[in-house]
């Protein structure tokens, strides 16, 4: 198989720093696909199975549309073999297995004329195999991927087929859709992974003898450990000759990817992915993770693929907002914290150098990002981030005044889980340092319930000493608590923003922040300037109340409106 012109830069030598690569890297170019040969030994095929095993996974059933998109996409993404369903299981199977190779499997999408191949799976019956090739034969490159179990248990408990039949059965299944004018046909061995060794090698010699072009090593139910699928594929590589091998393995324990790598390592050169490694019961090997680390680990591994890692990000995205699967947080490569930072050792390593805890860089899955994002403040941050993000904010502090800052930070930060911009601009104040408490809580009641009004009492002591009490209802019991506060304050303001968030929990603790502006139509102001407040607590209405007389006391202090002012 040809190597295509496009430059290769990937590797880091080994020092584990970030991988960069161009797009598209030695993608073969289709002209010169042979179906069971690859010129250059280090190339590895991908198979991107996201529209069939993917759809396997219970919910994730996408639509002929939907699947034209994604076909697309993986065009795209540069994947060698795109399985395009199980034709046989549906109309919409077939339909959309059809249009995939009559569309993407006809026509270069992208820039260089990469078309892919266009597999559908077929169990070994001639009925199956027939409807395959229907819907696939008019792909440039057309594949039928026919499978039978060969392990003890699938072979007496579910097929109930001899030894001997289920080798005359794959034998003449593959012949028969080589007979159709199909030359590109895979044979799957379903659940290898638990089959015996010496009659799952016959079985495969057998069918190479018949046909077969690449020979697919299914790790099933995700049983193997990683020494092991490398050992099982070590093995059929050297007691087989003349079709490609295969993985394509599970993850119910959790080795999906380790164990795919570990038989591209021992000789496998197609790996079986989907996009964010959806697929039957926990799903397959991600494209994703088995990708970057095939990029990311090239002095170690020593091998290379056809796909431009940049359309990863977006390819992820497509495929789970069609199925509705949506990635955890902590999904490697395509979570949203993967390259997220929160502990301040981090965030200082990684804004002097982003090597120093970030081994891919995020621009090469497609996302692109600033230097200082991908820090995110919480409880566990530094003075290092804190510092970084207020200079992004425009505020350049340094010393003691970054101190107090810091200080205020990790107090507020215990009880917060996610700090927004307007919250550290919160914090901000060299206005702080000079502010005046004017009024301050003293004690509230809070009647509420389904029968009569929400009614609150407040009493406000004055930093002069005076004490007053005001009750008020209002539409719910926070409105009646500032209702009640605004009787007494006398202050005219507008309310812009009431947040509250509430740190999970039975001892919930709510975390309350106000952002007000005094009314221009009682009071001359300069601008049109905001002042916030936070007040943090076990109850919503006192730490809205606290954070309501935190932004009243900033407004009042800083415009000189003192109690005694507004009184008189
Ligand atoms: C490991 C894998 O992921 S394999 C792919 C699994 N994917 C799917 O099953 C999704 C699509 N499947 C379907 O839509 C349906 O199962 C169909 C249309 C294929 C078949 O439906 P039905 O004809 O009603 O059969 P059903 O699914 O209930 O049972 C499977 C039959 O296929 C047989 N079978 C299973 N695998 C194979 C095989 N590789 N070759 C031949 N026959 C097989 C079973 O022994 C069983 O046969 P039986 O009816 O004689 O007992
Ligand atoms: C059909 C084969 C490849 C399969 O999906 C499996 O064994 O998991």
């Amino acid at each position: 198989m040809a190597i295509s012109d496009q430059s290769v830069t990937t590797g880091n030598g080994g020092s584990g720093e970030v991988c960069t690569a161009a797009a598209g890297e030695n993608r073969p170019s289709h002209p010169n696909y042979i179906p069971n040969h690859i010129d250059n030994p280090s190339y590895v095929r991908i198979l991107d199975t996201t529209l069939r095993d993917g759809e396997q996974a219970p919910g994730a059933a996408m639509t002929t549309e939907q699947k034209l998109d994604v076909a697309r996409l993986l065009a795209h993404l540069g994947v060698d073999i795109i399985e395009a369903g199980f034709p046989c299981s549906s109309p919409e199977s077939f339909n959309a297995a059809k249009a995939i190779a009559i569309d993407v499997g006809c026509h270069p999408v992208i820039a260089g004329g990469h078309v892919p191949v266009i597999g559908v799976v077929a169990r070994s019956n001639k009925k199956d195999i027939d409807i395959a090739w229907d819907a696939v034969k008019h792909a440039c490159h057309p594949r039928i991927n026919t499978f039978i179990a060969t392990s003890d248990i699938h072979m007496k408990h579910k097929l109930r087929m001899s030894k001997e039949v289920v080798v005359k059965t794959a034998v003449e299944m593959v012949a028969y859709a080589r007979s159709l004018g199909c030359n590109d046909v895979a044979f799957a061995a379903e659940d290898a992974g638990r089959s015996d060794r010496e009659f799952l090698h016959h079985v495969l010699n057998e069918v190479i003898k018949a046909g077969a072009t690449t020979i697919i090593i299914p790790d099933t139910v995700g049983y193997n450990m990683p020494s092991e699928y490398a050992n099982l594929i070590a093995d059929i590589k050297l007691n087989t000759s003349g079709a490609i091998i295969a993985t394509h393995c599970h993850n119910d324990l959790g080795f999906a990817a380790a164990n795919t790598l570990a038989g591209a390592e021992a000789g496998a050169r197609q790996l079986e992915v989907t996009i964010n490694g959806i697929g039957e019961r926990a799903g397959n090997a991600a494209l994703e993770e088995v990708v970057m680390a095939i990029k990311c680990r090239k002095e170690l591994l020593g091998l290379h693929t056809g796909i431009d890692t940049k359309y990863i990000v977006a390819a992820s995205k497509m495929v789970a907002e069609f199925t509705g699967l949506y990635v955890q947080p902590h999904k490697a490569i395509v979570g949203v914290n993967a390259f997220a930072h929160e502990s301040g050792i981090h965030q200082d390593g990684v804004l002097k150098y982003r090597g120093t805890y970030e081994i891919i860089s995020p621009e090469d899955i497609g996302l692109s990002r600033s230097n200082e994002s991908g820090i995110v403040l919480g409880k566990l941050s530094g003075r290092h981030a804190l510092k970084a993000r207020l200079l992004k904010l425009g505020h350049d502090v340094n010393g003691k005044e970054l101190d107090d800052i810091f200080a205020r930070f990790k107090e507020i930060a215990g009880t917060k889980k996610n700090f927004s911009d307007d919250d550290i601009e919160a914090l901000v104040g060299n206005e702080n340092d000079h502010l005046k408490t004017i009024w301050s809580l003293v004690d509230i009641q809070v009647i509420h319930g389904t029968i009569g009004f929400p009614t609150v009492t407040v009493k406000l002591i004055s930093f002069d000493g005076d004490e007053k009490i005001s009750c008020s209802t209002g539409e719910g019991v926070v409105d009646a608590a500032f209702k009640a506060v605004n009787n007494i304050v006398q202050v005219p303001v507008i309310l812009k923003k009431y947040t509250n968030s509430a740190v999970e929990g039975i001892d919930a603790l709510a975390s309350t922040r106000v952002v007000i502006s005094l009314d221009s139509n009682d009071i001359k102001t300069q601008n049109d300037r905001t002042f916030s407040g936070i007040g943090t607590g076990k109850d919503i209405t006192v730490a809205s109340v606290q954070a309501y007389l935190n932004a009243l006391n900033k407004a009042m202090s800083l415009k000189n409106l003192s109690a005694k002012i507004i009184r008189a």
